[in-house]
């Protein structure tokens, strides 16, 4: 047996949600020893110093004065739905998704200032009541998308003075600039993007300017990122684990042999015969959940264990404590892709696996996102080996939760060339 490091155990000070341990999650203590396949990591204790405090404060709270339960059976962090808490938690989001965005270059710095000043104005002017919809568990502001945030920034019937003075310039700015793109990428490339099939439905005039900028926003907020952070684990997990590695790569030879990836590249059809590399990508999602938390607002009661989670309150379900659960994962931190056996999942109660989320609103891009996945892995492992770099070890990995899952330090690994 191993005694956990200092870093593993609960955190006493960090205001992220992961980083609560409820009753039964193996924080702290000892652990088996990282023998095999076994991944001695734990969820992260840090978030950015802004969030921290933000969720201190809700942390606060929610102990001293409000509901607040975090069952044994289902991670989930309820919060009070009273105004200020609403106010302080979509502040948190907004921050994030704002932050997440511009530390990507991907809205420029100046859009992003003026944002942060509106939702901020915002917040303090609208009541959180607002963003209901007659749903049973209906999206809350986590993560963003076409719905809450987007309505939220740029319906001008909830915005405050300052959001229609700034932010109509910077849509149509945006849209402006975004056009001439459009332009130039018809008359020099065949092949349609996603927003040039958007600008060709708003010049048939069926689309308007809110809905392209809807729509952008939602790609740019949702879609980018996520294929290319859980690509980055599953490799940093082949690296780390060369067992695992030598088995997709062996299911990879009975498809292909000894052809290479350009003269045999990876079509649609192979893709069902990579079944070990399907486990392997899920059994990575259970452990690094690209996106570690979801938000939803209660639409009626829901009863978890003996407590019960009153209509109208705001919850977190972090999935990345549902993922490290010892009742449904035995040996919840061992890497074992044959979890997801069908033989051996097939018992396992519904929807507590669930990386793209579940209901009306969860990813709608699943599948193209698990076919670019095993094509990206499939001919990478089928070109390369990937080598454990001694200076980034799995067991000394740190996470770091926000919009989506990332590391404190960067992943580092080793990469030959297979010799074909
Ligand atoms: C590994 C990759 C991905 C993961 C883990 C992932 C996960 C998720 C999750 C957890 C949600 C939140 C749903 C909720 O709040 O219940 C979501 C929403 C969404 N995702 Fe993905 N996603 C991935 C890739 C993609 C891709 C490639 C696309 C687009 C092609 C995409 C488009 C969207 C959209 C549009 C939504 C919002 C759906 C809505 O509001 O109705 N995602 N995703």
């Amino acid at each position: 047996m191993v005694t956990v490091p200092s870093w593993c155990t609960r955190p006493t000070n960090s205001g992220s949600p992961s980083s609560v341990s409820p009753p039964g999650i193996a924080f702290g203590g000892t652990l088996p020893p990282f023998t095999g396949t076994h991944v001695g990591l734990q969820p992260q204790r840090t978030c950015a110093r802004k969030c921290n405090g933000t969720f201190r404060k809700l942390k606060i709270i929610a102990f001293d004065r409000f509901f607040y339960v975090l069952s044994r059976t289902f991670a989930v962090f309820a919060i009070s739905t009273r105004r200020s808490n609403c106010a302080s938690f979509s502040h948190f989001i907004f921050s994030s998704v704002i932050n997440f965005g511009t530390n990507n270059g991907l809205i420029p710095r100046r859009v992003a200032r003026t944002r942060r000043a509106c939702v901020r104005e915002c917040i303090h002017q609208t009541s959180a009541a607002k963003f209901q919809a007659p749903l049973r568990v209906e999206r809350n502001t986590i993560p963003a998308a076409n719905n809450d945030l987007i309505a939220f920034e740029f319906d001008p019937t909830r915005c405050s003075g300052i959001y229609e003075r700034n932010n109509e310039g910077i849509i149509q700015q945006q849209l402006h600039e975004l056009s001439k793109l459009h332009e130039t990428e018809t008359k020099t490339n065949t092949n349609k993007t996603f927003f040039n099939v958007l600008m060709e439905a708003s010049c048939k005039k069926n689309f308007t300017q809110k809905m392209i900028l809807d729509n952008v926003i939602t790609m740019i907020t949702l879609v980018c990122d996520k294929i290319s952070i859980t690509t980055n684990f599953v490799v940093f997990i082949l690296a780390n684990f060369p067992e695992v590695q030598e088995k997709v790569y062996k299911e990879l030879l009975t498809i292909y042999g000894t052809e290479t990836p350009i003269s045999a590249p990876v079509k649609c059809d192979d893709l069902q015969h990579m079944l070990y590399l399907d486990r392997v990508i899920e059994e990575t999602m259970r452990l690094f959940p690209t996106i570690p938390v979801i938000g939803r607002r209660l639409t009626e009661d829901v009863k978890i264990g003996d407590s019960i989670l009153q209509k109208n309150t705001n919850i977190i379900i972090v999935l990345m404590l549902m993922n490290r659960q010892e009742q449904y994962w035995p040996n919840p931190l061992e890497f074992d892709p044959d979890r997801f056996l069908p033989e051996r999942i097939k018992n396992c109660p519904l929807n507590y696996h669930i990386p793209f989320s579940d209901g009306p609103k969860n990813c709608i891009g699943t599948k193209y996102a698990m076919i670019s996945m095993k094509v990206i892995l499939a001919t990478l492992i089928r070109t390369f080996v990937f080598k454990v770099d001694r200076t980034m070890q799995i067991r000394n990995m740190k996470l770091k939760t926000d919009v989506t899952l990332s590391t404190i330090e960067p992943l580092k690994i080793r990469i030959k060339k297979r010799d074909l």
